[in-house]
């Protein structure tokens, strides 16, 4: 079997009695692009920062290509590459004379790195720009080429999308694809935009309130998304009513629409059309639709977060947001 890459084994963060990361065991072998969800506090930069070794955990272990991180297996890192908060540049200068002072500090000796993470992070067409005047997703490229300038086969990103507009974010997702696909390197991203790393990673990992609620592949996630009724009425409150009392339980949902997830309604619409048009109902939409995945993150936090809290009671204090 592959050993993977990254491992945690229970790992575990504390801060003053708040669980910020709380039992979480994951595993991620070569070549995946492992997205790692969450909404905000979730837990993601604390699990990142002590993947990198730059805080202990409480209880449990990180484990980089088989060996344990530890404060003093600064040689792990070597084949560790990562951006975990908005990337600093010097603003006035170029990005070529960025990456030559960053490749300095590195103590780097290769004379082509710069030139190297120059063409990989396909950022010859801005190399005499300055700093100053990069899209904010050029700035992400530019911290990513820094990443990058030592050849690690790993590469932690926390949340590096945020902020981005959507063309920012095609962007960084093409990279990374190029990354992952073309020189094999394996990517965790940290994130809490569901449907965009969906969309590149190879698995996902849902974190909440400090525990891992969901592993699974992304190629699974379709196959998990619920089917639901969307009806639209000129009465909601009234047509909602008919509906309970046949026994179909709905709700108006965040869109303004009616929805049930009613398996005999999703098989049936016309009986739901015929009901509602019987009791004089103006009938203006009605479709069989299948989840999105931001609503389906949401659920999964509703329904695992919910059962793990009350697991795990007790234990877990209440977080400011
Ligand atoms: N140094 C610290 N001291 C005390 N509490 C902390 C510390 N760092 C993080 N926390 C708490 O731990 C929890 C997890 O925080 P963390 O930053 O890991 O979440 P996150 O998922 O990365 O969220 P965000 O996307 O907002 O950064 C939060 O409740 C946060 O307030």
């Amino acid at each position: 079997m592959m050993k993977p890459i990254l491992e945690t084994k229970h790992l575990t963060k504390i801060y003053k009695g708040e669980r910020a990361v709380d039992d979480v065991s994951l595993s991620i072998n070569k070549g995946a692009i492992y997205g790692f969800l969450g909404l905000n506090g979730a837990g993601k930069t604390t699990t990142i920062r002590m993947l990198l070794g730059m805080i202990r955990p409480t209880h449990g272990s990180c484990f980089i290509k088989g060996r344990k991180v530890s404060q003093a297996s600064s040689d792990l890192f070597k084949k560790v590459g990562y951006m975990v908060e908005t990337p600093h540049a010097y603003p006035e200068l170029t990005v070529r004379q960025n990456l030559e002072i960053f490749k300095r500090i590195r103590l780097l000796s290769d004379p082509n790195a710069v030139d190297r993470v120059i063409q990989l992070l396909k950022l010859n067409a801005y190399e005499h720009k300055k700093a100053k005047n990069l899209s904010l997703g050029n700035v992400q490229r530019l911290g990513i080429a820094k990443a990058l300038m030592h050849q690690p086969e790993v590469l932690l990103l926390d949340e590096p999308v945020n902020g981005l507009d959507p063309a920012g974010i095609v962007e960084i997702r093409e990279l990374l694809l190029d990354l992952s696909g073309n020189h094999g390197i394996t990517i965790f991203i940290s994130s809490h935009l569901l449907s965009e790393i969906a969309q590149i990673a190879t698995n996902i990992g849902i974190i909440h309130l400090g525990r891992l609620i969901q592993e699974i592949e992304s190629k699974q996630l379709k196959l998990l998304l619920n089917q639901r009724l969307i009806i639209n009425t000129t009465n909601h409150s009234t047509a909602e009513r008919t509906l309970n009392k046949a026994g179909i339980s709905c709700g108006v949902n965040k869109h303004g629409s009616l929805e049930t997830y009613d398996a005999n309604a999703i098989k049936h619409p016309d009986h739901i059309a015929r009901l509602l048009v019987e009791s004089s109902h103006s009938l203006t939409h009605l479709a069989v639709e299948k989840e999105n995945l931001e609503d389906y993150f949401l659920r999964m936090i509703k329904e695992k977060g919910e059962t793990n809290h009350e697991a795990i009671s007790g234990r877990v204090s209440h977080r400011r947001n």
